[in-house]
């Protein structure tokens, strides 16, 4: 009690314990979106995401730990012809597209009263995602586990590449920097910058890094996990975040915050990311707080894979991260109706 009194602030035990139970009830159901999508970045591969979760025995595994699940397949993506670049930005008609078709998935699964797992597919399909668990649940929180902060603007963007930008059509304040691109008139902002942290930062472009100041976004980079450990970092960001309301949280976790040692399939490695360990306790910590509404598990990628066990590494990875986002703890678990067998 005492460790979930300081998750979630202070408050009457009696509430805090119903609070906890309904949520850890909620919890203990998964509805898994696939979302093999690959043109938000220029590499192949990172479609293959979602079936590689899955046979690498997600399903089975959430079951096992006393979760729910149920499997609503794979998004079908309509082919998008004359998909000119739109100024510098590339494949804008399918990326808006897709993302409108996951938008209403999520709302659906959200509806079911699942808490959604989104398995991509590339980093553009948060505008999906976060959109469509926004529509569905009203005010969020987000937390996003990243190398890269994924913030750039259409005419910001270095790259072209959408899967760099999906956090600009989402944020209220950047609405003005926007212009609406084709497919995305669909898009309303539904986060507010106050109520983003960002974990894991250590490429940042230098247009980034001015949108993330001048927004006064929360960052934990590479250096305060460092300076502060991924604890003080947890416990910071649920503070910051449960200020007032505690709102339903989005996790967006991309493979590539991890340490490129650990998972080394996916499409833009950097190195110096977070262990495995730093990693699964980002999970472990959100599930505590019983807010956890939707996940993102994004940019596997197995043709960036050297050898088998790059890949193995990778997806295994991604599996305990999502267990973690469903209540394992490592120091093992059983549920509430085991009794020891009597002789
Ligand atoms: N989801 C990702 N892996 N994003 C990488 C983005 C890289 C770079 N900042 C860009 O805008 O293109
Ligand atoms: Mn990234
Ligand atoms: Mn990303």
């Amino acid at each position: 009690m005492r460790s979930a009194r300081r998750l979630l602030g202070t408050g009457s035990l009696h509430h805090l314990h119903l609070h906890l139970h309904l949520h850890q009830l909620h919890q203990r159901s998964a509805g898994i979106i696939g979302a093999p999508f690959s043109k938000g970045q220029p590499r192949d591969g990172v479609d293959r995401g979602p079936d590689l979760i899955r046979a690498a025995g997600l399903l089975d595994k959430l079951q096992g730990q006393g979760c729910a699940v149920k499997d609503y397949g794979n998004l079908q993506f309509e082919e998008v012809v004359d998909d000119e670049p739109v100024g510098r930005v590339k494949r804008v008609r399918a990326v808006g597209s897709a993302n409108q078709r996951l938008s209403e998935a999520v709302q659906a699964v959200k509806r079911d009263g699942h808490t959604t797992v989104m398995l991509g597919g590339d980093h553009s399909l948060a505008i999906g995602s976060i959109h469509g668990h926004s529509m569905a649940v009203g005010e969020l929180s987000v937390v996003w586990v990243d190398a890269h902060a994924d913030i750039n603007t259409p005419l910001s963007s270095p790259t072209g590449n959408l899967h760099g930008q999906p956090m600009s059509y989402l944020l209220h304040e950047l609405q003005s920097k926007v212009p609406v691109l084709p497919n995305f008139s669909w898009i309303k902002p539904c986060v507010r910058a106050k109520d983003l942290v960002y974990i894991g930062l250590r490429d940042v472009d230098p247009e980034e890094h001015y949108i993330l100041k001048l927004l006064g976004v929360k960052v934990f980079s590479m250096s305060e996990v460092d300076q502060l450990g991924v604890s003080r970092v947890m416990e910071e960001t649920c503070d910051y975040l449960s200020d007032k309301v505690k709102k339903p949280i989005h996790l967006s976790y991309d493979i590539d915050a991890v340490d490129p040692s650990v998972t080394p399939a996916t499409g833009t490695p950097v190195p110096g990311g977070l262990t495995y360990r730093e990693a699964v306790f980002i999970t472990e910590h959100l599930s505590q707080t019983g807010l956890l509404s939707a996940v993102d598990l994004v940019e596997v990628n197995p043709l960036r894979a050297r050898t088998e066990q790059d890949l193995r590494s990778t997806v295994s990875t991604a599996v305990d991260l999502l267990l973690g986002c469903f209540g394992r703890l490592r120091q093992g678990n059983h549920s509430a109706g085991y009794r020891l067998p009597e002789p």
